[in-house]
């Protein structure tokens, strides 16, 4: 049984196609690429996932719950959600907004009212993890865009999601904080999570040998293909090249 079942979905802004018509099955401890043209749909997708917008047809089932805007209306079904699936947004800076590194790292799991001791631990196991355990006194807002991404990503961790979301999570990185970022993702794929995540960089993700979901510039999935069948088509691992 997948874990995610997205069946028909399409998502339409107000004067333009977000998605169309997407068929997609993601199961447990799957590690996942979004790739595609600019505009092709993978945030759109990852936000439907994350149930911060709601398809504007077809069905998502999570976890065999349909997720609809009523369930995502009721605030404890929300929340549910949101401890489940976390998204690490491609713009940091709309995801830190405390004051310090661990306060921005504590909001998740005080928000879901769990002991301080509990938060303290999970504050300092994520810090450790992301490797920002140096920054945890600074002001998120003043660090360099690759701390900000290693902070964004222990908030969300320490909420101990199933599935993590990450839009662009190599974007503004150097190739060595890259390599450092897909291997934290390895790791947590190793650790039994799902990994979804958006991404131009068809180089450094090759290495870690997800499977490509591709869209085409008319926010359909093109291609949906294992590392190992993406390496039998030359033509589409030079498109992927080009992006
Ligand atoms: N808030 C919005 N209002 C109107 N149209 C939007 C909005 N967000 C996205 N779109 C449009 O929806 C389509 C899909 O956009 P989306 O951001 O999902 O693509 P993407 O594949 O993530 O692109 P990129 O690679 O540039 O991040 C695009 O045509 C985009 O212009």
């Amino acid at each position: 049984m997948a874990l995610i079942k997205l069946t028909n979905i399409s998502y339409d802004y107000p004067n333009t196609c977000g998605l169309d018509h997407l068929n997609l099955e993601i199961n447990t401890g799957d590690f996942i690429c979004l790739m595609g043209p600019n505009g092709s749909g993978k945030s759109t997708l990852l936000r439907i996932l994350s149930g911060l917008e709601t398809a504007s047809q077809g069905d998502y089932q999570f976890d065999d719950q349909a997720i609809t805007a009523a369930y995502l209306a009721d605030p404890q079904d929300r929340q549910r959600l949101h401890q489940q699936i976390g998204l690490v947004f491609q713009n940091t800076d709309v995801q830190l907004f405390n004051t310090s590194v661990a306060d921005e790292v504590a909001f998740g799991p005080r928000q879901l009212g769990l002991p301080e001791a509990e938060i303290a631990q999970r504050v300092t196991d994520c810090l450790e993890l992301t490797h920002s355990s140096e920054l945890r006194d600074r002001v998120p807002y003043q660090l360099s865009g690759g701390e900000k991404k290693r902070v964004a990503l222990a908030s969300v961790l320490a909420l101990n999601p199933t599935v993590l979301l990450l839009d662009e999570p190599l974007n503004g990185l150097t190739i060595a904080a890259q390599q450092q970022m897909l291997t934290l993702l390895q790791t947590l794929q190793a650790a039994g999570k799902t990994i979804i995540m958006a991404s131009h960089n068809f180089k450094q993700v090759q290495a870690v040998e997800p499977r490509f979901v591709i869209f085409n510039a008319d926010h359909q999935i093109q291609a949906d293909l294992t590392a190992a069948e993406l390496a039998t088509q030359p033509e589409q691992q030079a498109e992927l090249l080009t992006l």
